[in-house]
């Protein structure tokens, strides 16, 4: 066993290693663009390197963060009509024109993704394509400034010395580009922001419960993909030196998202796949142009009915699959939550004061007052409707109060989004799952430590504490499997670890025991009570009312949205208003202690 801190020279080591595969093909091709003389090579080999580029960018948008956007072409002409004017009207140097390029894409892309934040699915994809159609409007009846079809010509190549850029050196710049995407892409991708982003793409809530800020990841994604296709636009228009509206179409855009979603969409390799295929096949199809669209249209169906995970998904299918645990790195038993150390004679963590809520004539938290310590277990119970849940999704950001306020270790939280209470230190699962279940159970424990990781924060340490987690919850041995596919009690287990990576020092549950058998409800209770030792607050919204008496340090009972008694079990198994709230209602049981367990309650 080693420590992990022996492992960070070995880490860079890593790095290095997984670097060299993309550096040495990188060198190889620029070799082979070097000996090739036949024009027509080369610029298919220019062309596929364009492509990739912008294929990487829409593969964060489009494969990681899962928005599908139909607007590209209309960034590429960003990144297009920037080096055109700026060389030709301003006359500034082509490498600085090359440069602005993508971060004028770039702030294109943010004004794209503030209107498409708001939609999703098919609006978004209609969002982005009205964008695309404006641009390719605006490129073409503006005349004066962007020539219409008539284009801009004289936009000023690179140089070599006095030498404009010959196609072959075309070819060895996108190529040094694209190896440069992929490495930067991968560190980003195969992380803590690539995580964040499947995330927000598999469950945009449990996402911002874990403390990712889906708005930031979002715009970020379109950001990177936005500067990535107007590289690309800025170097067909200065390969060319030539540029109009013909280039800005929708099919350009189509074919965009094709390039991922054939190559494999939300795999690092997917925009090469992609790349490489449909460069080619658009080689072949040059001598039929009538029918290239239907080709295309034909290849997308293809790819969203039949093949969803594209080429490169379908390889990693037979390939066997790495685990992207560390092995041998020691894993120190969780004692305590880094930030739970309050003592337990200190005053209420959470102080919840006149909190109410209504949805229209509904009322379901009526001025609400909660005070929940640390290294104790609360359990919130009441009948069905009573608006616990509501509670829960109050208390964590999720809805927000119509008034009151919530306060943490003191502090103001009343108007903290979900994300930034995450980061404070609420964590919580769901009543119904919200797993990341295409993640491995690892991943999501990771998501789970995001905010805790920050951007500096070293992988190696948070799979190590991930694994301590995991190893506490008695996951360990499943940490590379995907979450989806574990029996639904583990799966439970899977989302409880989720909450206690980020080192809470509140952790809400939410029907912790919905759906486990008798047995794993015991050991829940156990579980539980092991999460109380660690320091941390604990409130069980729970109807198991045997687990409830056995565990709770303190009960707090609501009624249409009403607290209506509050105390240790005993007291709250004889109280009049509580035993009248339950057997008012005919679908819930009353708290009559730990032998009630047995009549589970359906959910
Ligand atoms: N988003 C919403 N819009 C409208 N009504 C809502 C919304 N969320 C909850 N409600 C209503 O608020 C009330 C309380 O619901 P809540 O889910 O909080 O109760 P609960 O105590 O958790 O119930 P259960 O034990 O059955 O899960 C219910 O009448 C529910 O229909």
């Amino acid at each position: 066993m080693m420590d992990a801190s022996v492992l960070r020279p070995a880490a860079r080591r890593f790095a290095l290693l997984r670097a060299a595969p993309a550096l040495g093909i990188g060198a190889a091709l620029v070799a082979l663009a070097l000996t090739l003389s036949n024009d027509f090579y080369l610029y298919v080999a220019f062309m596929a390197g364009v492509y990739y580029i912008c294929a990487s960018g829409m593969n964060v948008l489009a494969g990681y963060a899962g928005q599908k956007s139909l607007g590209q072409a209309g960034l590429f002409a960003a990144g297009a009509y920037t080096v055109a004017l700026l060389t030709t009207r301003l006359e500034l140097p082509p490498a600085l024109a090359l440069a602005a390029a993508p971060l004028v894409a770039a702030a294109v892309g943010v004004l794209i993704a503030l209107p498409s934040l708001r939609v999703k699915g098919p609006s978004l994809a209609l969002v982005t394509l009205a964008f695309g159609l404006v641009v390719e409007k605006l490129v073409t009846e503006w005349t004066d400034l962007f020539g219409g079809a008539q284009g801009i010509y004289g936009i000023a190549p690179l140089t070599l010395g006095d030498e404009p850029f010959a196609l072959k050196h075309w070819v060895v710049l996108v190529i040094v580009l694209g190896v440069a995407v992929h490495l930067a892409l991968s560190h980003l991708l195969n992380g803590r922001f690539g995580r964040a982003l499947l995330a927000l793409q598999s469950d945009e809530i449990a996402a911002e419960c874990a403390g990712i800020s889906v708005y930031r990841y979002k715009t970020l994604a379109f950001v990177l993909a936005a500067a990535l296709c107007g590289l690309g636009g800025a170097l067909v228009a200065q390969q060319n030196q030539y540029f109009n509206s013909d280039f800005v179409t929708f099919h350009l855009s189509v074919f965009i998202l094709l390039l991922v979603l054939l190559g494999g969409a939300g795999n690092i390799y997917g925009p090469i796949a992609g790349a490489a295929i449909l460069t080619m096949t658009e080689v072949f199809l040059a001598q039929w142009p009538s029918v290239q669209h239907f080709i295309y249209g034909a290849m997308l169906l293809f790819a969203l009915y039949l093949m969803p995970t594209g080429v490169a998904g379908a390889i990693a299918r037979v390939l066997p699959r790495r685990m992207a645990v560390l092995d041998g790195v020691e894993t120190p038993p969780l004692t305590a939550m880094q930030r739970g150390r309050a003592e337990p004679s200190a005053g209420p963590l959470l102080e919840v004061t006149d909190v109410s809520k209504a949805f229209g004539g509904v009322v379901t938290a009526d001025k609400v007052g909660l005070r929940l310590h640390a290294h104790r277990i609360h359990a919130l119970i009441g009948p069905n409707g009573a608006g616990k849940s509501t509670l829960i999704n109050i208390l964590t950001g999720v809805i927000s109060a119509d008034s009151g306020t919530i306060r943490l270790a003191g502090q103001d939280i009343t108007r903290g989004t979900a994300h930034a209470r995450a980061a404070r230190g609420i964590a919580r699962t769901f009543q119904n799952l919200r797993l990341f279940g295409s993640m491995t159970v690892l991943d999501n424990v990771l998501i789970g430590a995001h905010a805790r990781i920050g951007v500096t924060g070293r992988e190696e340490d948070a799979v190590a504490k991930a694994k301590a987690v995991l190893d506490f919850v008695g996951l360990g041995e499943h940490a590379g499997a995907l979450a989806g596919s574990l029996p639904y009690g583990l799966q439970r287990r899977v989302e409880l670890a989720r909450a206690l990576a980020g080192d809470p020092v509140l952790l809400l549950l939410d029907e912790p025991a919905a759906g486990l058998n008798p047995r794993e409800t015991a050991e829940l209770g156990q579980l539980i009570k092991r999460i109380g030792q660690l320091g941390v607050a604990v409130l069980m919204v729970e109807h198991d009312m045997g687990l409830v008496m056995r565990i709770s340090d303190e009960i707090v009972v609501l009624d249409r949205g009403v607290v209506i008694a509050e105390g240790a079990p005993r007291d709250i198994q004889t109280n009049p208003r509580v035993i009248e709230a339950y057997l008012g209602r005919e679908d819930s049981p009353a708290p009559d202690g730990p032998e009630s367990d047995k009549e589970e309650r359906p959910c």
